[in-house]
């Protein structure tokens, strides 16, 4: 007997195990591990992943495998591995981890229909739906407004079945191609008969005697002039043949030609950095390098020549960048240097596209891809580094099942293959830094620029003043004054708001002030219901204050504007010029974004304004200004890393300015210029920073010195989402160490998503080895509930967005 083990397509608690199924005789040799199979499941055919085959079973009724959905194998063992691993490590289903580690177009896709299973005469109207067939798309039956009543006679009278069938949605692009299909003499023979007519076909035909080789039909048309219909003759008569022929979409080829580059020679601290990694390549070991360099340091060079050194022995390369910053022009300096080495694997691609890229990879037609975090599953097996770039991006942990980090698959991977990673980032992570001081990474240092320039000097606007000075606009003085002068120079300006809309905290427009939980350091949240100020961390709450508590003014209010609204302003302030506004409304459409910074590359306006997606990657170099509108609306999220945030962006934007010859200046506007995060980016202070910091998570227990999960309770009801995560506290209290600190219950800072109402629990611990055992207990308990009333219990074991 052979047997697969199965992991099926039910996202389930019940169903989150490994099923046996018999292979029949005629798939014996068809089935590997690794595929994807359609197996029997209850009443219906669902898709599976084949994790292991074996002999045995100790399962007695045991159902055979329906069909193979792949004819080779889509997950490597190493894979297969990592997915139970993905699963195990963050609580998710084994199936959510297999299906984020592929494309989308490889999800399955179930379509229902009804199976007429006897000749009998139906019922007359079901005999009309079925019309002579034997299957019926059921969304079909339904629009055509089948009886159901009778449908459900016919079911149990077993004339009728209700089916599934499992579609893959890859779709695999092809094209007609045109070929000869007859010899010489055949192809003489005709010209003569052909005579003096038919001038075309005779075009053709020569054509092809010159060039004898396949030609995809669309360019023979648009070559010779010629028509559909003059090659349909010729293939009529035998002379020619179509066929398809699989072709790749290539999301890049109406870009201009990429340039190829050569490594540049190196400096001093690029060939030291290097040199550390290259002799970590060549010794094959897994180890993490951890390379802090300032912008515009040249830490893409240092990966680009690693990269190719990785090559060099024959191995391949993962490149990840955040989402936002994966812009062609990041794209290119890959693609350069690697040409068609290079995949890359991208959310902006179409589903097809992204397919192909992938295919590329798993056909080893390409050693290096460049991609967003899902890049990380790329199907290579002879990993030589992996980089992360920008490591301490927030996209980098995945909001949604499987709640991983890819820095935590990143490692994994690197210890399967025992290869080097690099972390980049000009602010690293405090985890990272912390880890890198400790000694478990190791740390490279870039803290020069490779551009003459210094980094641009940053002014902090204080905009209490300007309200005391009487300019109630959205511009300080400063940052107007500067605005005019780069426009009369015909310079470039980048004006960075933070993400729109969402704002929580109240401040005191006259001092600055935002109210603070005593307990844990991070800002008050309104909630305008009750007009109160609620900590969300450990539902602390007080009043919303009348007046500041500080200084006693009443201009105590809500903090947030939208890009829209500051565009209108521009037009107002600055009549002539012209501003490509990017936020989450213009990019919209697939290549919107890479349309409006090709745009203002080309100098087709002054001024880019727009949300985080801009503070990334960007290198233009008539960009000498950067001003930043509201650098507190970072600053005051309800969100322990508030700070470590505001400083990491700060110190991005400013990057974007003065990297070439020009040299660049960046304006802060800010209530709170004293803060310490935005002096130190104001100075470029990575270590200040970093120290400051860590005393204050330290003070309030916070990783790195602490470890946190967030456990979310969604609910219609918000009594009953209250009320779980009130038990789910106890549950933790008694069956945790006492050295954990269990916090909340208390709603969650976003109170409500699609109405369901949300509660949190946080536990911050150091040591806590029953934890995934006791979280376990907690999701069974309420496993009943959450099927058939609508509860919903979320643990992320690493929250990055305490939201
Ligand atoms: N060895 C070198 N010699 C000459 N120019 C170099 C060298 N290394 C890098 N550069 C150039 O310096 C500029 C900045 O380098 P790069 O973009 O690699 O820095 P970075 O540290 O990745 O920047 P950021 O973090 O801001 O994206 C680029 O234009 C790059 O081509
Ligand atoms: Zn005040
Ligand atoms: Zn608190």
């Amino acid at each position: 007997m052979k047997v697969a083990k199965v992991v099926v397509d039910v996202p389930a608690a019940q169903t989150n195990k490994i099923y046996d199924y018999t292979i029949p005789m005629h798939l014996h040799d068809a089935i590997e591990i690794g595929m994807r199979v359609i197996v029997p499941f209850g009443n219906r055919k669902i898709m599976g992943y084949v994790l292991e085959l074996t002999d045995t079973s100790a399962v007695e009724r045991i159902k055979d495998i329906d069909s193979a959905m792949d004819m080779t194998p889509i997950l490597t063992v190493e894979l297969l591995e990592l997915g139970k691993w993905l699963a195990e490590h963050t609580m998710s289903f084994y199936i959510s981890a297999f299906q984020a580690m592929l494309p989308q177009a490889l999800k399955a896709n179930y379509v229902k229909y009804l199976h007429r299973l006897s000749e009998d005469q139906l019922d007359e109207r079901l005999e009309a739906l079925f019309a002579g067939r034997d299957y019926l798309d059921y969304k079909e039956a339904v629009e055509r407004d089948v009886p159901l009543h009778r449908l459900k006679l016919a079911i149990q009278a077993g004339d009728v079945e209700i089916s599934y069938q499992v579609n893959s949605k890859e779709t695999i692009k092809k094209i007609a191609m045109i070929k000869l299909a007859a010899d010489e003499e055949v192809i003489d023979a005709y010209l003569v008969d052909l005579g003096k007519r038919a001038k075309k076909k005779r075009e053709i035909i020569n054509y092809f005697q010159a060039n004898n080789a396949p030609i995809p039909l669309k360019d023979l048309l648009n070559q010779l002039h010629t028509t559909r219909q003059t090659v349909k003759a010729l293939e009529n008569d035998g002379l020619l043949v179509t066929f398809k022929e699989e072709v790749y979409r290539n999301p890049y080829q109406h870009r201009k030609i990429i340039e190829a580059t050569a490594p540049l020679p190196l400096r001093p601290q690029q060939s030291e950095a290097l040199g550390a990694i290259v002799n970590q390549l060549h010794q094959k070991q897994a180890g993490v390098f951890l390379l802090h360099g300032v912008t515009g340091s040249g830490k893409t060079e240092v990966y680009l020549q690693a990269i190719g050194h990785a090559l060099e022995l024959n191995k391949e390369a993962i490149v990840l960048v955040p989402e936002i910053a994966l812009t062609p022009q990041m794209v290119e300096r890959f693609k350069g240097r690697f040409g068609s080495e290079v995949a890359v694997l991208h959310s902006a691609l179409s589903k097809g596209e992204r397919f192909d890229e992938w295919r590329k990879i798993q056909r080893k037609e390409v050693r290096v891809v460049v991609g967003a975090r899902s890049a990380i599953f790329a199907p290579f097996d002879n990993i030589g580094i992996i980089i992360i770039d920008e490591e301490h991006e927030s996209s980098y942990k995945q909001e949604d099942h499987p709640r991983y980090h890819v820095k935590d698959v990143a490692i994994k991977r690197a210890e399967n293959h025992q290869c080097p990673i690099i972390l980049g980032s000009a602010t690293p992570t405090m985890e990272s830094y912390a880890r890198a001081k400790k000694g478990l990474y190791h740390l490279l240092e870039m803290p020069d620029r490779m551009s003459k320039n210094a980094m641009p000097t940053v002014h902090l606007a204080d905009m209490r003043e300007e309200l005391h000075a009487g300019n109630r606009t959205m511009f300080s003085r400063q940052l107007q004054e500067a605005i005019s002068d780069r426009l009369e120079q015909n310079q470039q300006i980048v004006l960075f708001l933070n993400r729109r809309g969402y704002s929580t905290f109240v401040s005191c427009r006259d001092c600055g002030h935002v109210v603070q939980c005593p307990n844990c350091d991070i800002s008050l949240t309104y909630h305008r219901k009750h007009e109160t100020l609620k900590c969300h961390y450990c539902n602390y709450q007080e009043r919303m204050p009348q007046q500041c508590p500080k200084c006693t003014s009443d201009t105590i209010r809500y903090f947030g504007t939208g890009t829209q609204k500051v565009e209108e302003a521009l037009y107002q302030t600055f009549p002539e010029a012209r501003v490509i506004r990017m936020d989450v409304d213009t990019t919209r459409k697939k290549g919107a974004h890479e349309r409006l910074l090709a745009q203002f590359g080309n100098k087709q306006a002054d001024i880019l304004l727009g949300t985080q997606m801009i503070a990334k990657g960007l290198d233009f170099p008539d960009v000498t200004l950067v001003g930043v509108l509201a650098a507190d609306s970072l600053l005051n999220l309800p969100d322990f890393r508030a700070a470590e945030k505001t400083f990491q962006l700060l110190t991005q934007v400013s990057g974007r300015a003065g990297r070439h010859l020009l040299a660049g200046e960046v304006v802060v506007q800010t209530y709170t210029p004293d803060h310490y995060s935005i002096q130190y980016a104001a100075e470029y202070n990575y270590h200040g920073f970093f120290e400051q910091e860590m005393a204050l998570r330290r003070a309030f227990q916070y990783p790195p010195y602490f470890y946190m999960t967030l456990i979310t309770v969604l609910h219609p009801n918000p009594l009953k989402a209250e009320e779980v995560t009130r038990m789910i506290c106890k549950l933790l209290q008694k069956h945790l160490s006492q050295d954990a600190r269990i916090l909340g219950p208390s709603p969650s800072p976003i109170e409500r998503i699609k109405n369901r109402y949300r509660y949190q629990c946080i536990i911050k611990y150091k040591h806590e080895p029953k934890q995934h055992t006791v979280l376990t207990k907690v999701l069974n308990y309420y496993e009943d509930m959450m099927r058939k009333d609508d509860l919903l219990i979320q643990i992320d074991l690493q929250p990055y967005q305490l939201m």
